[in-house]
């Protein structure tokens, strides 16, 4: 397991990033690594978001020193989707399987987690989630099926799209992590504009199924000094509270968000007009 610390940026500071520094301090570049568990962990929120990638062997989610318990979830919870082949989650000896954009919501105190793939040639690819947590809620297996659907956008304005709220209050119980996906339908490009941002959560996109070489311009900053990142498929981007997040794909694309935060209120959002964007 690698585990990488990330620290807060001041809005003031960023607005003197270059390229680099921006993608150095908001993108997470690589999740996937076989037969490996690959963590960032953000200061912003104490969000922690990764990937594992069983292969040749189960994987077992250690506790690294950064997350300060004697197990990973002793004071926080999880939230994994698979966006590969299909796997299996075992939660102290629980098994869930997790067929393609499954979701499972693991309860703070579980003890042993560990992922495996049902076909080393598929391999299973387990997206991360994690927040922390002062109360147990039930460990839960969450298929897009079973998800509170919204239906937003439009075909003129290339943004029609279904955001699927799979770790959210009407479906799941949490302390405080909040989770989906947003399934952009064919010939659409845009995600989350109008765009908003949320003083109260921080929020991490994962782009996905965004086939090579396409790439998303994720749109990220204040509102009166909006900067992009370059995003290939796979690859996640951490919005602190006080930045926009937004994007538009050179194709069509999946993502998950994720949300951790003083409120679990997907509709508490301070709407940008079109016209005050810089
Ligand atoms: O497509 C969208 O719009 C989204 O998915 C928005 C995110 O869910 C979000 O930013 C929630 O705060
Ligand atoms: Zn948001």
């Amino acid at each position: 397991m690698k585990i990488t610390v990330r620290h807060p940026s001041h809005p003031d500071a960023v607005r003197g990033f270059d390229t680099e520094a921006l993608r150095e301090h908001f993108l997470v570049p690589t999740l996937f690594e076989a037969d490996d568990i690959l963590l960032t962990y953000s200061h912003v929120d104490r969000f922690v978001v990764g990937g594992a990638m069983p292969v040749a062997g189960p994987l077992t989610l250690e506790a690294p020193k950064e997350i300060g318990s004697p197990t990973f979830l002793k004071r926080r919870e999880l939230g994994v989707v698979n966006v590969g082949g299909p796997g299996r989650v075992i939660v102290d000896g629980a098994v869930f399987t997790l067929d393609h954009r499954d979701a499972l919501y693991v309860a703070m105190g579980s003890e042993d987690v560990r992922f495996e793939s049902l076909d080393r040639k598929e391999p299973a690819k387990f997206y991360l989630n994690s927040t922390p947590a002062h109360a147990r809620f039930e460990t839960m297996k969450i298929s897009l099926g079973m998800a509170r659907q919204v239906h937003l956008g439009d075909p003129s304005q290339s943004n029609e799209r279904i955001i699927y709220q799979m770790i959210h209050p009407d479906v799941c119980q949490t302390a405080q992590l909040v989770l989906g996906m947003t399934v952009l339908k064919p010939n659409n490009m845009w995600n989350t504009m109008p765009c908003h941002t949320h003083d109260r959560r921080c929020e991490v996109y994962f782009y996905f199924d965004l086939a090579e070489p396409a790439r998303a311009f994720h749109f990220m900053g204040e509102p009166s000094q909006t900067r992009h990142i370059v995003m290939a498929n796979e690859q996640a981007v951490i919005s602190p509270p006080w930045s926009i997040h937004s994007g538009v794909g050179t194709r069509n694309y999946t993502f998950i968000w994720s949300m951790g935060g003083d409120n679990q209120d997907f509709t508490d959002m301070d709407m940008v007009p079109m016209e005050a964007l810089r």
